[in-house]
């Protein structure tokens, strides 16, 4: 697992558009190396206003999108269409403006397909897994970038501190009497984020501020913290704006933005 590299942004709107332009330039880099790539997207506010910010960018269709891989790395268990849904907001802000290809977006179902939140993480588990290939070493594919979301009580993803979640081995996961609503949840666990080649924990706002110094520290576990655990197997970022890095050690390296 790689050790995080920490980058600040004046702002959360500077960090949006920073984090757009790094998707972008990952992307095609990887598109340049093998044809293809793998997105996966969080919810979230910072979240869902970069997907806007790549759709805003005029750098947007160097990526071929066409190309493209898309995943969840969790989603609230609600119908189609519902505007608290990931994939909801993750479609008005970005996929319905660029030429994705459908059969590439996988989607974790919600209860108008008729599974339960147990199902609906099995079938994604199974997705994953047929996504996989042998040199990923693992049930689910070694993801070129693995963007998180992180709540103030440092979860990512719907991994929330001292869940049963945290302790799962599957690919995916159903996630009950989540702390957040809505209480019903599918998430991606912690051993398929840490096999993404890439993870990026994207967090604004001074009420992050202690998860991201928990999420930081050497001697913080995933059970309690799960920031702690969103580590990539190549890279992982910590994308902050001021506010959100407040708490960060000054002994802990960073690259600050103006
Ligand atoms: O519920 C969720 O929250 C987190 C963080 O959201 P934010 O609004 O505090 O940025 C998000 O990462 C996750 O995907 C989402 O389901």
């Amino acid at each position: 697992m790689s050790v995080p590299n920490v980058v600040v942004h004046r702002d959360a709107d500077m960090l949006a558009k920073a984090v757009a332009a790094r998707v972008i330039t990952r992307l095609v880099d990887a598109q340049s190396a093998k044809g293809s790539a793998s997105l996966v997207l969080t919810g979230g506010t910072v979240g869902i206003a970069t997907l806007a910010e790549i759709a805003a960018s005029p750098a947007r269709d160097a990526v071929d999108w066409r190309n493209l891989d898309i995943w969840w790395g969790d989603e609230r268990f609600l119908p189609s269409g519902d505007p608290e849904r990931n994939e909801t907001g993750a479609r008005k802000a970005l996929l319905d403006h660029v030429d994705v290809d459908e059969a590439r977006v996988h989607v974790m179902r919600g209860p108008d397909s008729g599974m339960s939140a147990e199902e609906s993480a099995d079938a994604y588990a199974e997705e994953l897994r047929r996504a996989a290939r042998p040199e990923d070493h693992a049930p689910a594919p070694a993801f070129d970038v693995l963007l998180l979301g992180m709540g103030p009580d440092a979860h990512v993803a719907s991994l929330f501190p001292e869940m049963p979640a945290l302790y799962d081995t599957r690919p995916a996961v159903a996630v009950h009497g989540s702390p957040k609503p809505p209480p019903t949840r599918i998430s991606l666990t912690m051993p398929v984020i840490q096999g993404a080649r890439e993870v990026w924990v994207v967090a604004a706002g001074a009420d992050k501020a202690g998860a991201v110094r928990l999420a930081l520290a050497d001697d913080s576990g995933p059970v309690q913290v799960p920031a702690a655990g969103a580590r990539g197997r190549q890279r992982t970022l910590f994308l902050l704006d001021r506010a959100s890095a407040a708490k960060i050690p000054a002994s802990l390296g960073r690259i600050s933005s103006p």
